[in-house]
């Protein structure tokens, strides 16, 4: 029971979970059961060392029993929705916070993140774009991969409140296995948010805001394949993801579902789940563990991944050629992407399958300012996906989706914008538990941007089709 858990005080034991510990309780069957172990088995990355080895076992088999956050329904209609982004019928927007913490998990922070997002996919869809498929970065992104052990003052880094804690002593920055309690029944109150505020305010059609002069071309409407089976484009629903990081976690949401030979693994932690940069190495548990389970699954490449590389990610993630299972997430960064993705993007295509090509123009544009921020520069994302659109268009691909890092709050993070954000400025509201965002506002101009691209792009796949 969820109940009987309160923070304890760590003891010295510091290592994760066993595989055993993990799959035990988990009736599985015997299959599933034998795969959980092999992907498990493996080398993981970026996991926690948890202080109370005896307690994160109670934990995890607690979460075992807890109804999960997300439905398999839920999930299976994101699926077909994603089949329409795979072939170039609707467009992926995915966005929040970087690093969601608990004490952020207020109804104002949820909804302004939420409607940030819905704004965003309003400013595309009323300029003429095709339809958006909305999917938070909420509702479970609660741990971060860190490039350091340590942050700059010697301390153990923060990794996300599932983990750990923000606040600057020894003690807090221990690895706490109660985080994933709280995890757990944040995230779920959050989705109960989520889907209470869709309902209410199912699609919300503000006019679409102007950037630059660049505002969003004439409306194309009309020129959209739409077939019966997006009838799931229509109905209102968000969906939430987060990065698949801690395997604990994650596996002790694991849910079968089915029957027999049709029996599938969910995830149901979230109705997407993405391995990140550093921990899609190819003998790695992340990718053996995503490759277990039924969701649709997004995978980050940065400009380290080779076209070979990115074939073979593809082959084994969507092993049966489901459209729309898996998505490439690019985070080339602006300076590299027109060079990088090109080769990549042509490798993939030619192994036939219908994947899902994603820009995340944030975490490849990270830097430092003179007065030590970490930061973005807004038009250096701009620029990303302009590149993106460009490689995408050259090669008769189609750009499917942006994956930003986005609060509705008037932060000042990342610089540049109409706001003309300064350096000067980021002291001033700098609130973010790990990397910059883009503000309320900076967030609309770059939707704007995309509304412009996109109306354009869906001109050109109907001129495609047409044979014009
Ligand atoms: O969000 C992504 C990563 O967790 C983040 O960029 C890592 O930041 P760091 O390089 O400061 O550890
Ligand atoms: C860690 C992240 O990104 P990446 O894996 O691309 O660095 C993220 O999106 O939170």
């Amino acid at each position: 029971m969820l109940s009987d858990f309160t923070v304890n005080k760590p003891s010295d034991r510091s290592t994760r979970l066993t595989v055993p510990d993990v799959v035990e309780c988990h009736s599985l069957p015997v299959d599933s059961r034998v795969d959980l172990v092999d992907a498990l088995a493996r080398p993981a990355a970026q996991q926690p060392t948890w202080g109370n080895q005896e307690r994160a076992r109670e934990i995890c088999s607690a979460l075992r029993d807890a109804p999960p956050i997300v439905t398999v329904a839920e999930v299976e209609r994101l699926r077909r929705r994603l089949t329409a982004v795979a072939r170039g019928r609707a467009f992926l927007l995915q966005g929040g916070d970087c690093a969601e913490t608990f004490a952020d998990s207020t109804e104002d922070h949820v909804r302004g993140n939420l409607r940030a997002l819905s704004r965003m996919a309003a400013t595309i869809a009323a300029a003429g774009g095709p339809p958006v498929v909305r999917l938070g970065r909420m509702a479970g992104q609660y741990a971060k991969p860190r490039s350091s052990e340590t942050d700059p003052s010697g301390l153990p880094a923060y990794r996300g409140d599932m983990i750990n804690s923000l606040v600057p002593t020894r003690e807090a920055r221990e690895h706490e296995p109660f985080g994933m309690i709280r995890a757990y029944l944040n995230a779920a109150a959050a989705m109960e948010y989520v889907r209470e505020e869709v309902a209410v305010e199912p699609m919300p059609t503000y006019p679409p805001l102007r950037y630059d002069g660049a505002g969003p071309a004439a409306s194309s409407g009309g020129l959209h394949d739409r077939h019966a089976d997006d009838a799931d484009l229509n109905m209102p629903e968000i969906c939430v993801s987060h990065e698949a990081l801690v395997l604990d976690y994650e596996s002790a949401m694991l849910r079968l579902a089915g029957a027999g030979r049709h029996a599938k693994l969910y995830d149901l932690s979230a109705h997407f789940l993405w391995v990140g940069e550093r921990t899609r190495q190819p003998m790695g548990a992340h990718l053996a563990f995503a490759e277990l389970i039924a969701n649709p699954i997004g995978l980050k490449i940065g400009p380290g991944v080779t076209p070979a590389a990115a074939a073979e990610y593809v082959e084994r993630l969507d092993p049966s050629g489901t459209p729309g299972r898996l998505t490439l997430i690019s985070r080339m960064g602006h300076a590299r992407i027109r060079d990088v993705l090109p080769p990549v993007v042509e490798r993939v295509a030619a192994t036939g399958h219908e994947i899902v090509w994603q820009c995340d123009p944030m975490h490849g544009n990270t830097e430092t300012s003179s007065n030590g921020y970490k930061t973005r520069y807004f038009e250096h994302i701009v620029d990303e996906v302009e590149g993106f659109f460009e490689v995408h268009r050259a090669l008769g691909t189609y750009p499917g989706g942006l994956h930003v890092e986005i609060t509705g709050e008037d932060v000042t993070e990342c610089l540049g914008g109409s706001q003309n954000v300064v350096e000067a400025d980021l002291p001033r509201r700098y609130r973010t538990a790990c990397d910059p965002r883009l503000n309320y506002r900076q967030a609309q101009e770059l939707a704007s941007v995309v509304a412009g691209l996109l109306a354009r792009e869906t001109v050109y796949l109907a001129d495609l089709s047409s044979g014009v």
